[in-house]
């Protein structure tokens, strides 16, 4: 449950007044209806969308922020009784690769043989184009996957539904404010442009990535669905969750360089089938969430209100701190026991993967989940 403080904001319908779409905020176990409070801007909270509220930008976020922290009479809902909805028109989706545990792990699952970190990995953060049109809502079903993939020990591909499906637990940052094109953000305009942060389950299929991955990078392997959570957290509420992060005492190029380079104190819990299975900090995440924005811009992109940035699975340096499964089981070489006995390489059908997330003093701020159903056809 979210405490009184953290106010993060959604959207979300419910029966008495069926399939009307309305923003809130969730205040413990109840949703404060903004489509209807007396609050500052209430226009920006009309359409049964964040959207413009994203992009009128930080003077606006902290006025609506106090007005709420001071209290408003409501309407409220109980938790119980809404449906959650994604919550913004999500724009472009940007996946990052800014933990060095998650990133050495996995070169050496693909990779083996080779260095496992790639030289370019300590210059500055990594990061693919995703799939925004596939990002979906925390409870959407997600069909398995099917595509091009090696069998073991074959050289030419079978298509067919992924044998090797997995779970990336990461944290997304929701951008508000857009950049004009051909300017790039510092990483000290980092705030004027970011709303806050939610929970982020890039699903992944390890064998149809592992034969497409060279030399254009991850493709139908990850563009199938990206589950986020439907609460956003707004970067106001985490200024107290702020840690530096590893890479402030690197040589970086000027414009990754920040004062004071921050990540945050966020724990992430992932429980496959009810079950946790790991336990990710974010806090020893190499790269901060500034350096990627800065990185993301600094050849003249724009951002767009709606980006999703995400860090790239979270990993820790401890066994039951790693954020998929590819490294839990060691390339499925190692399967994870459930209590009750069940064994996993690999999602199977039907197996529900959730991932919350925390401060470290136990203060909630959402999860995300998702349930595999079985391939089509
Ligand atoms: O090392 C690779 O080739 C692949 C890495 C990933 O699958 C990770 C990716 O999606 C980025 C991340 O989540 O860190
Ligand atoms: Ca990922
Ligand atoms: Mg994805």
């Amino acid at each position: 449950m979210f405490d009184a403080e953290t106010l993060p904001f959604g959207v979300f319908t419910a029966l008495d007044r069926p399939g009307v779409r309305r923003v809130g905020v969730a205040v413990e176990d109840r949703v404060l209806d903004l489509s209807q409070a007396r609050i500052p801007h209430p226009a920006l909270f009309a359409y049964g969308t964040l959207d413009p509220f994203l992009v009128s930008g930080p003077e606006v976020w902290d006025r609506v922020r106090s007005a709420l922290l001071e209290g408003t009479g409501g309407p409220y809902l109980p938790m119980s009784e809404v449906t959650m909805c994604l919550p913004y028109t999500v724009a472009d989706y940007v996946d990052f690769y800014a933990s060095e545990h998650h990133a050495t792990n996995l070169g050496r699952l693909f990779r083996p043989g080779g260095e496992p970190l790639t030289h370019n990995w300590r210059h500055h953060p990594l990061a693919y184009h995703g799939r925004a049109g596939t990002v979906v809502v925390s409870g959407t079903g997600v069909v398995r996957p099917s595509g091009p993939h090696l069998e073991e020990g074959g050289t030419d591909p079978v298509f067919g539904p992924s044998g090797r499906l997995d779970f990336e637990a990461e944290l997304g940052f929701v951008v508000g404010v857009p950049s004009s094109l051909g300017a790039p953000v510092s990483t000290a305009a980092f705030a004027d442009h970011v709303f806050g942060v939610c929970v982020v389950n890039d699903w992944s299929a390890r064998d149809l990535q592992a034969w497409e991955y060279v030399p254009l990078g991850p493709f139908l392997g990850k563009s199938f669905a990206t589950s986020v959570s439907p609460w956003i957290v707004p970067l106001a509420a985490l200024a107290d969750a702020r840690v530096p992060v590893p890479s402030a005492s690197g040589d970086l190029a000027r414009y990754l360089r920040e004062d004071a380079a921050w990540g945050l104190d966020i724990g992430l819990d992932v429980r496959l089938n009810g079950h946790t299975v790991t336990r990710p900090p974010y806090r020893t995440t190499h790269w901060s969430p500034a350096q990627m924005v800065a990185h993301l811009t600094v050849n003249g992109a724009a951002l767009r209100t709606g980006d999703l940035v995400a860090s790239g699975t979270v990993s820790g340096p401890g066994a039951e701190e790693v954020g998929s499964l590819i490294e839990l089981t060691r390339g499925g070489e190692e399967p994870i026991v459930l209590p009750g006995g069940a064994e996993r390489a690999w999602l199977a059908d039907y197996d529900e993967v959730a991932i919350s997330a925390s401060l470290a003093g136990g203060r909630y701020l959402g999860e995300v989940s998702g349930r595999v159903l079985p391939a089509v056809g």
